[in-house]
């Protein structure tokens, strides 16, 4: 589902490279932890599967298909198949739930019909039937993080990207996002997550990649944390 072929990135103005001549496959359905220290590269991964940013040198191959050769006008359409998490939730908070969520699949032009099914069948999903006409701002944390899984998987992605989902979360809350992630993964969506969580890491006992200053310096299928920070 996604392979990085001798991926190499290095930022304009920077001498090390983020990525150094990174190979990796990772197949459809996996759930894969990306651990390692701040800066090792984590975050330069997940953008460059987005086509957020593009490899020095290397390929970078999303569903068979060579990224980087894709013509601008369908990189919406590989973005389409990847759903996005972030630590900060990004919410649209004059929107309500309802309106976050169904404004996904407005924007590729889902018919209303579609969308009047879909949005609340998947907050349902997430736990949170009933409360579709509240803001972001009146919901707890851990409940805006559900609304933002909703919105990523709400056009069922074949790839949900997370880049530290648990980061402004207490523990318990954090256990109840990553069930939810377990979930989505168990319907075949390859799930990819770089975190700084150790205990969560250590609970779900899925492959880990560890890198460190843009290497693979590990890779454990049912793997720890292991880093220390
Ligand atoms: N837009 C950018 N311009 C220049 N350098 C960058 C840019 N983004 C990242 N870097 C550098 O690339 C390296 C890898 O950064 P990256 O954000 O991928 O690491 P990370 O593992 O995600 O870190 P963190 O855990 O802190 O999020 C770092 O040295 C960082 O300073």
């Amino acid at each position: 589902m996604i392979r990085f072929d001798h991926v190499s990135k290095t930022y304009t103005g920077q001498k090390r490279p983020a990525l150094d001549a990174l190979d990796l496959e990772i197949a459809k359905g996996e759930f894969v932890f990306l651990v390692g220290a701040s800066g090792s590269g984590k975050s330069t991964f997940l953008r460059m599967i987005l086509r957020e940013e593009r490899p020095s040198t290397g390929r970078v191959f999303v569903a068979g298909k060579e990224i980087n050769k894709l013509s601008n006008w369908k990189v919406p359409k590989l973005r389409r198949q990847v759903g996005t998490v972030f630590q900060d939730f990004r919410l649209l908070p004059n929107r309500t739930v309802n309106e976050n969520v169904a404004f996904a699949l407005q924007v590729i032009g889902k018919p209303r019909a579609e969308i009047d099914k879909l949005v609340p069948e998947t907050l349902e999903l997430v736990g949170l039937e009933g409360k579709g006409d509240r803001l972001p701002g009146e919901l707890s944390g851990g409940e805006q993080q559900r609304v933002a899984v909703a919105r990523a998987f709400v056009n069922r992605p074949m790839i949900l990207i997370a880049d530290e989902p648990t980061g402004n979360l207490d523990p318990a809350t954090s256990i109840g996002i990553m069930k939810l992630l377990d979930r989505i993964n168990r319907t075949d969506t390859t799930v990819v997550m770089a975190t700084h969580d150790s205990s969560i890491v250590d609970q779900m006992r899925k492959r880990v990649i560890e890198l460190d200053d843009g290497r693979v310096v590990r890779d454990e299928a049912q793997g720890i944390y292991g880093y220390q920070n």
